[in-house]
């Protein structure tokens, strides 16, 4: 066991104030971005349905690089890392792509049962 403060325990009235208000905004961050990505992942579900039936491929790559391209600019108008604004963007577009696919495999699958 170490001795180091990993709680909140031993701290001091006003810290222990000024951290609690900081993580109420940080909760408050939190919540609107799970639903803004509820919001993008609505979206992203109808562009799957939408190339699914029109048999488009899931992934369009000049479209990811200019949501990058302007991305990184945001990021950095923002003061936020541009690597990671990529890097969040492109963890985000991987889980759409895996959608696109299954949703191309279960409307495939239904147009060969319906004949
Ligand atoms: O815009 C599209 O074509 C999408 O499928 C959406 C999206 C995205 O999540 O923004 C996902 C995959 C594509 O490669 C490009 C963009």
């Amino acid at each position: 066991m170490t001795t180091s403060n990993t709680g909140t325990g031993d701290m001091q009235p006003e810290v222990r104030q000024e951290l609690e208000r900081l993580r109420d905004s940080i909760d408050n961050i939190d919540a609107a971005v799970v639903h803004l990505l509820a919001e993008r992942f609505k979206a992203t579900q109808q562009v799957g349905r939408l190339k699914a039936v029109h048999q488009l491929p899931p992934a369009d790559p000049g479209r990811e690089s200019r949501q990058i391209e302007r991305l990184r600019r945001l990021a950095e108008n923002a003061k936020l890392d541009p690597a990671f604004a990529e890097k969040f963007l492109n963890f985000i577009i991987a889980e759409v792509i895996r959608h696109h696919e299954r949703i191309a495999e279960d409307t495939a699958n239904a147009q060969s049962v319906d004949g």
